[in-house]
C-alpha cells in the first residue's frame, strides 16, 4: 500500500488526537470547544483544563500543530504568504480594544445591539460604516456574532475581552504598543548593529524615541519608560498578570512545570533537615507566582521576598496581598543591578527577566548577588525560556511532547524590538554564568515541559563577598 500523502496523515493525526481531547472532555463533564458566548464562562481554563494529564494536553498540542500545517498546506503557498501578512486583523483587535467595543454589548438581558448603538459608543466618535466594517471583519473571525444583519452579539471571544480586563489590556498592548514597535525594529536593527544597549530598538524608535541621538531621555529601557507613560504600563501589567495565570492555556506559563523543575531544591537537606526556605524572587512584578508558590507548599517556604523596581507596582500588590499570606510573602523595591540586600537566602529567583536584558546587563544581574549568597547554600534558580536544540527538538516530538515552535521564535523576535535582547540556548546560558566569573556552578539547565519554559539552577561556591 502507497504511503498516504502528507495532507491525508495530517487530517488522520488531528482526527485520532481530537477524539483523545473530546473523549477527555466527555468524560470529565467539560464543555467541547464552542464559539457561543455562554463558553467564556462555562470553561474557566479552555478548552482543557492544566490538571488534564500530560497525554491530553500532548494530544491537544498536536491538534493545534497539525491543523495548523494542514491549513497552511491547504491555502498553498500563495494564500500562506498573503495570510500570514495581513495588518487587517491587527486593525480589528485594535479598534475592539482601544474603543472597547467589547463592553459595549450587554453580556446579560438584551445582549444584541445594533450598529448604531456601538458607534454612539465610541470615543473618539468613529462613524456607524467604519464600525460595520470592523465588526463584520471581526464576525468573520468569529470575535462577535451578527445573528441578524445589523445586530451584533457577543461569541465566546469577545465576551472574554468584555469580562477579563488582563486579557483586553494585553490584546491592547500588543497591537498598540508592539505592533508599531514590530514595524520599526529593522530601523534600530541597522543603525545599531552590534549594540547591547536596551533602548537601541524598535519600540524605542516607535514610542519614544524623537530622533535627537543625543537627547538622555531617548537612552532608557522600556522599563525605564513605561512609569512616564502610565496607559501603556497598565497596559503590559495587565499582559504580564494574564502570563501568571493562565496555566494550560500555554505550557511554558504553567506553575506545574514550574514547580516540578524546582520543588527538589525547597525539599533538600539543609543542616537541620527541616528548614524552611528563604525564597526571593527577584523581578517578582505582582508577585502572582510568589503568591501561588506559598500556597501550593506552604510547608516548605519560610518567607518569599518579592522585589521589583517598579514601585508602584510593588506598592499595589502589597497593599492587596490576602491576609493569609501577609505572613510568608513580603514586598519591596529593588533595583536588580544593585547589590541584593537580603542575605542568605535558599533561592534568589528570576522569572522571565534575563531574557529581556542582553548578556551584557543579565552579567550585572548576576553579580549584584555575589554579595548576599551564603557559599554551598544559596542558589541562582532561572526560569525563563531555554531554547531547545534541533536534536532536543527531535527528541521531545518523539516523546509526543512537541514543542510549540512558533511560540518560541516569536518571544525571540519579541525580545529584540522590545529589549534588544534574546532568548538563550543551552550554550548562551552556560557561557552567561562564565562570563559572570568563578563562584557559580552551573547544575541544571534545560527545558521544562514540552513548550520551551526552562529552568537553570546554580550553587553559589565562591565565597562570601566575592564580587
Ligand atoms: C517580564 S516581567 C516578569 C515578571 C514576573 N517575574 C513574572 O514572571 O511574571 C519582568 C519584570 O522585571 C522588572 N524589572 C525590570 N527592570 C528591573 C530592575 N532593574 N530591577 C528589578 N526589577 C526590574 C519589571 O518591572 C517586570 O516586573
Amino acid at each position: 500500500m502507497p504511503e498516504p500523502s502528507r495532507i491525508v496523515h495530517l487530517a488522520t493525526q488531528v482526527a485520532a488526537n481530537t477524539a483523545k481531547v473530546d473523549a477527555y472532555l466527555t468524560a470529565n463533564s467539560l464543555p467541547s470547544p464552542s464559539f457561543a458566548a455562554d463558553y467564556a464562562t462555562a470553561a474557566s481554563e479552555s478548552p482543557i483544563p492544566s490538571s488534564a494529564p500530560a497525554e491530553i494536553k500532548a494530544a491537544h498540542q498536536a491538534v493545534l500543530r497539525d491543523a495548523l500545517e494542514l491549513h497552511q498546506l491547504m491555502l498553498g503557498p500563495r494564500e500562506h504568504l498573503n495570510n500570514i501578512s495581513t495588518p487587517n486583523y491587527l486593525l480589528t483587535q485594535l479598534a475592539i480594544v482601544r474603543l472597547n467595543l467589547a463592553n459595549a454589548i450587554p453580556l446579560t438581558g438584551n445582549s444584541q445591539v445594533t450598529f448604531s448603538h456601538l458607534a454612539a459608543s465610541t470615543s473618539p466618535s468613529i462613524p456607524e460604516k467604519q464600525i460595520r466594517k470592523i465588526i463584520r471583519h471581526a464576525v468573520a473571525q468569529r470575535v462577535f456574532t451578527e445573528p441578524y444583519p445589523g445586530v451584533v452579539s457577543h461569541s465566546a471571544a469577545s465576551a472574554l475581552l468584555a469580562t477579563d480586563p488582563d486579557l483586553a489590556g494585553w490584546i491592547h498592548w500588543l497591537v498598540s504598543d508592539c505592533w508599531p514597535a514590530a514595524y520599526r525594529a529593522l530601523d534600530a536593527m541597522a543603525r545599531w548593529p552590534d549594540s547591547e544597549e536596551p533602548h537601541h530598538t524598535g519600540f524605542a524608535l516607535a514610542h519614544y524615541h524623537d530622533g535627537n541621538f543625543t537627547n538622555p531621555d531617548n537612552n532608557i529601557s522600556l522599563f525605564d519608560f513605561l512609569p512616564r507613560d502610565p496607559a501603556r504600563a497598565s497596559r503590559f501589567a495587565a499582559g504580564m498578570r494574564l502570563y501568571a495565570k493562565r496555566p494550560g492555556v500555554q505550557v511554558r506559563y504553567s506553575v506545574e512545570g514550574w514547580l516540578d523543575g524546582w520543588k527538589w531544591l525547597l525539599t533538600s537537606s539543609s543542616s537541620s533537615g527541616k528548614e524552611r526556605a528563604k525564597v526571593v524572587d527577584i523581578g517578582g512584578s505582582h508577585g502572582q507566582f510568589a503568591q501561588l508558590l506559598a500556597q501550593t507548599c506552604p510547608n516548605l517556604i519560610q518567607q518569599i521576598i518579592v522585589q521589583d523596581i517598579d514601585a508602584a507596582t510593588i506598592s499595589r500588590a502589597s497593599s492587596s496581598l490576602p491576609e493569609s499570606l501577609a505572613k510568608q510573602v513580603t514586598y519591596m523595591t529593588h533595583d536588580f543591578f544593585k547589590p541584593q540586600p537580603v542575605p542568605h537566602a535558599r533561592v534568589y529567583f528570576f522569572r522571565y527577566c534575563f531574557h529581556n536584558w542582553s548578556d551584557k546587563y543579565a552579567v550585572q544581574m548576576l553579580n549584584a548577588l555575589k554579595g548576599a549568597m551564603k557559599k554551598g547554600y544559596s542558589y541562582v534558580v532561572i526560569n525563563d525560556v531555554v531554547i531547545p536544540s534541533k536534536e532536543e527538538l527531535d527528541d521531545l516530538e518523539r516523546d509526543g511532547r512537541p514543542v510549540d515552535l512558533v511560540g518560541l521564535r516569536t518571544s525571540d523576535l519579541a525580545m529584540a524590538y522590545l529589549f534588544n535582547a534574546s532568548d538563550r540556548e543551552r550554550s548562551d546560558w552556560e557561557r552567561l554564568f562564565e562570563l559572570a566569573g568563578p563562584g557559580f556552578r552551573v547544575e541544571r539547565c534545560d527545558m521544562v515541559g514540552g513548550a520551551g519554559m526552562g529552568i537553570v539552577v546554580a550553587l553559589w561556591v565562591g565565597e562570601e563577598g566575592d564580587s
